[in-house]
């Protein structure tokens, strides 16, 4: 049995700095993957996405230049390329992470990590061998993968998720996604883009369900405006393969329709990681879906066992899983008596435009009785979207009534995510709206237009 201090399993975006970290504080670590290094975000979501969307955003640009009085005459997208870089990228970025463990002397072990006592860990490898490892303090940082929905014939068909898909070299012709949300409507746009046939099928009420209606309103325009064809509160009653052929029978209402197409993508959500750790060995608690259960300071049922990033349960996004190695490594070095209850949870989902989001929606101010006004300018009138021809979209922002403070913010329009982050950045100061209103921002930035944005507020919500 070796011993360590600490033990990290899963290489994701909170476990990688947080076993650096602990080395460097003089405790023996070691980390265990039994995949790649670098988890989820680097390896098979945000950077490999991001990489994709870059491209088809340039064939997008392409596709429609003379609207900039720019003529190509005719252009090919090549798909290979386009997944062998994403695939460099990708490389680049994990080659990094082995070596920021390795220059931290992290001891890794490549293996499937499963608990065979409350503080042992037998970790197997991938040709069997076999370590027993021990620590006091334990770190889960498993995860999530994708979750494929009971739908009656699914596990018949050929489907792919959003790991597989990543890896094609043919475009797919006719793309089904199931699911309406951040995977769904990034890559769905970015096959559009590179030439699919995309059909997404929701069965929420609408889009991106946690926004606001008229939030998900302008999405879906934007999106059907580049003949993406989405159903919302559509759902999926069977799934048929006829030749090569998938078929997808859906109830809308009372309305029942057949809609085919040569690929399915499965985007209804993320299942944590935890079967496989048999934490039953142990003290650690999970909730029904099998997300383990942590308080404020992310620390689980079992002392000196704490799990970190989407494995957890709550908003599952990097720099959430990021933070979470904050707030733990200085809890258990600084005294910080921080936790996750009061953070800012801002995201940004890369369609284009992006929507960037902080703070609450109107709905969640309204159901909780929050005195607000509501800050709203469409991206037409925006300068610099004018001058760019980049003018779908819009900002609304809410704003305490009595106090003038930010409450919270989503912004629809290119650069969306930091124009998002310049208004957190106020929230976070206790900067006002009337502060914002009277800033001087260099011209003609979009962040220019926060000015006008905030000159909206005249009026009290409806
Ligand atoms: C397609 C896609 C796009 C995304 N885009 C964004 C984005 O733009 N922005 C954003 O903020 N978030 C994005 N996300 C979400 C983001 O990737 C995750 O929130 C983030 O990676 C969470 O990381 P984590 O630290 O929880 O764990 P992960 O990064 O998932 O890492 C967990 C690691 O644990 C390993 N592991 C699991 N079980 C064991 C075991 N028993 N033994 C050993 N190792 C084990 C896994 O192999 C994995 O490497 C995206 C996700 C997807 C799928
Ligand atoms: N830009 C980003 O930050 C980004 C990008 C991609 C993914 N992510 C993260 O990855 C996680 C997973 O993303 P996701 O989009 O898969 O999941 P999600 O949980 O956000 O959304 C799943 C969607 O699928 C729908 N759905 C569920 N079952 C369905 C069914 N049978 N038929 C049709 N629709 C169904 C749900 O109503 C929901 O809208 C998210 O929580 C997100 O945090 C983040």
């Amino acid at each position: 049995m070796q011993k360590f201090d600490a033990i990290v399993i899963g290489s994701g975006q909170g476990g990688n700095p947080l076993a650096k970290k602990l080395e460097e504080k003089g405790w023996k670590t070691a980390i265990i993957e039994q995949r790649y290094a670098g988890g989820t975000c680097i390896n098979d979501g945000c950077t490999p996405t991001k990489a994709m969307i870059a491209c088809a955003k340039v064939a997008h640009t392409v596709f429609h230049s003379k609207d900039w009085g720019v003529h190509s005459h005719g252009f090919m997208v090549d798909l290979p390329f386009i997944v062998a870089r994403k695939n460099n990228i990708v490389t680049e970025f994990r080659g990094g992470t082995i070596k920021g463990l390795q220059s931290n002397n992290v001891s890794i072990f490549m293996g499937t990590a499963v608990f065979t006592g409350h503080k042992t860990i037998k970790v197997t490898g991938h040709k069997g061998e076999e370590n027993i490892l021990t620590a006091d303090h334990i770190f889960i940082n498993t995860g999530a993968t994708p979750f494929i929905p009971p739908i009656p014939g699914l596990a018949d068909v050929p489907y792919l998720t959003s790991t597989t898909l990543l890896d094609e070299v043919t475009i797919p012709k006719e793309l089904i996604i199931l699911g309406g949300s951040y995977i769904a409507l990034e890559m769905g746009q970015l096959y559009q883009r590179l030439g699919s046939h995309v059909t997404v099928i929701e069965s929420a009420s609408q889009l991106v369900s946690k926004e606001d209606a008229d939030v998900a309103a302008v999405i879906k325009k934007m999106l059907e405006s580049e003949n993406m064809q989405i159903h919302t509160g559509t759902q999926v009653t069977h799934i048929s393969r006829n030749g090569k052929k998938i078929s997808v029978d859906i109830t809308t209402g009372e309305d029942k329709d057949t809609i085919t197409g040569t690929h399915i993508l499965i985007a209804t959500g993320r299942t944590p990681q935890t079967a496989a750790l048999q934490l039953q060995q142990t003290n650690v608690l999970t909730d029904e879906k099998g997300f383990i259960q942590v308080n404020d300071k992310l620390e689980t049922s079992e002392p000196g066992i704490y799990a970190l990033g989407d494995v957890k349960g709550g908003p599952a996004f990097t720099h959430i899983s990021y933070n979470d190695h904050l707030i733990i490594y200085k809890n258990l070095f600084e005294n910080a008596n921080t936790g996750i209850k009061d953070r800012q949870v801002p995201y940004c989902m890369f369609t284009d435009p992006q929507l960037g989001r902080i703070g609450i929606t109107e709905k969640e101010a309204r159901k909780e009785g929050i005195p607000f006004k509501i800050a709203c300018l469409s991206m037409d009138k925006v300068a610099r979207a004018i001058e760019t021809g980049q003018t779908r979209g819009f900002m609304k922002a809410l704003v305490h009534e009595h106090t003038n403070k930010i409450l919270g913010a989503a912004v629809i329009g290119t650069e969306g995510g930091e124009i998002m982050s310049i208004l957190q950045m106020a929230m976070l100061g206790g900067i006002t709206a009337t502060q914002i209103r009277e800033m001087v921002f260099a011209h003609p930035l979009y962040a220019e237009s926060l000015n006008n944005l905030f000159m909206t507020l005249e009026k009290p919500a409806p």
